[in-house]
């Protein structure tokens, strides 16, 4: 069999880190090459190509997997872009023109963008999507708690969740997203779907979305409690990315939810 090599960008954060570790243990998948800024605070395999030219670290992977920041992002597509290589994009808080720069990289190389690599969540976003049309009338709430060093909010998580939820009622989440409320605002309106951010202590992720009515409400909920959770799924996905045609995939095509 053989081993398709991948390459790890964002290597020294907290879920690169464990996409390292995960992978001495995942079959038919090898580190590769690591893209670094300055130098790695661990050790790895001297086998493994350490490096910041980018181009070199596209180039030793038949995968790469990214769970970094927007910016670096957006360089690591300027650069595939180039030098085209099935991506598995993990990183939140995108903006229009890196999410734009995503599709087009899509065009020249397999790429799987997932918010979160979770099956729980990618089932969640199904319930939601289901719960949303059935559920004419009720409010929609969305609270997303996460550690206290997460940088984007809402979570990415959180926004697609409602997406799936604006979907189900054909709403332009655009439109009617609601991001707090404060002060003498007046009353909730029929469309509005809020979605609130808490951050604190070493959360690792939970989503929960509320669908209110008067004399009941339903609330569906999904709490990550490992971070391997999206370290393995990311590895899962790379697997079954890596032999797939030019395209933007998501979490859902990978589980064939
Ligand atoms: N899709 C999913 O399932 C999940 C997504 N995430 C997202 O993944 C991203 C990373 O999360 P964490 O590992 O917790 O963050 P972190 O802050 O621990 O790690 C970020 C990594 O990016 C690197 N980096 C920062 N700026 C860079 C630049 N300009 N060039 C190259 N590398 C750069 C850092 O050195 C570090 O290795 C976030 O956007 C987070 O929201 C996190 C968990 C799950
Ligand atoms: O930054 C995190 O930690 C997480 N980010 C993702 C998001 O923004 O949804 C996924 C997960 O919830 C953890």
């Amino acid at each position: 069999m053989t081993t398709i090599k991948v390459g790890v960008f964002g290597a020294s954060g907290r879920v690169g880190k464990l996409l390292i570790e995960d992978l001495k243990n995942t079959q038919g998948m090898g580190l590769s090459s690591v893209y670094v800024r300055n130098s790695l605070d661990f050790a790895i395999d001297p086998s493994v190509l350490v490096t910041s030219d980018m181009h070199s670290f596209i180039g030793a992977s038949d995968i790469i997997i990214d769970f970094s920041l927007p910016e670096a992002c957006e360089a690591l597509l300027e650069e595939a872009i180039k030098t085209p290589k099935p991506l598995v994009i993990g990183t939140t808080g995108l903006n229009t023109h890196q999410l734009n720069l995503l599709k087009q990289a899509s065009e020249l190389m397999p790429v799987l963008y997932a918010t979160n690599m979770s099956l729980g969540v990618a089932l969640l976003n199904k319930l939601v999507h289901q719960a949303s049309a059935a559920l004419e009338g009720f409010d929609i709430e969305i609270v997303e708690m996460h550690h206290r060093h997460k940088k984007d909010a809402p979570s990415g998580t959180a926004l697609t969740l409602a997406e799936s939820a604006a979907n189900g009622r054909n709403l332009d989440l655009d439109k009617v997203r609601v991001s707090g409320r404060d002060g003498n605002i007046g009353e909730r309106t029929k469309d509005e779907i809020a979605v609130m951010a808490l951050r604190g202590g070493d959360i690792v992720g939970r989503h929960t979305v509320g669908f209110y009515n008067d004399g009941e409400f339903i609330e569906l909920n999904h709490t990550a409690t490992s971070r391997n959770t999206f370290s393995k799924g990311a590895l899962r996905a790379g697997k079954w990315l890596s032999d797939k045609e030019p395209g933007l995939y998501s979490i859902s095509d990978c589980l064939e939810l």
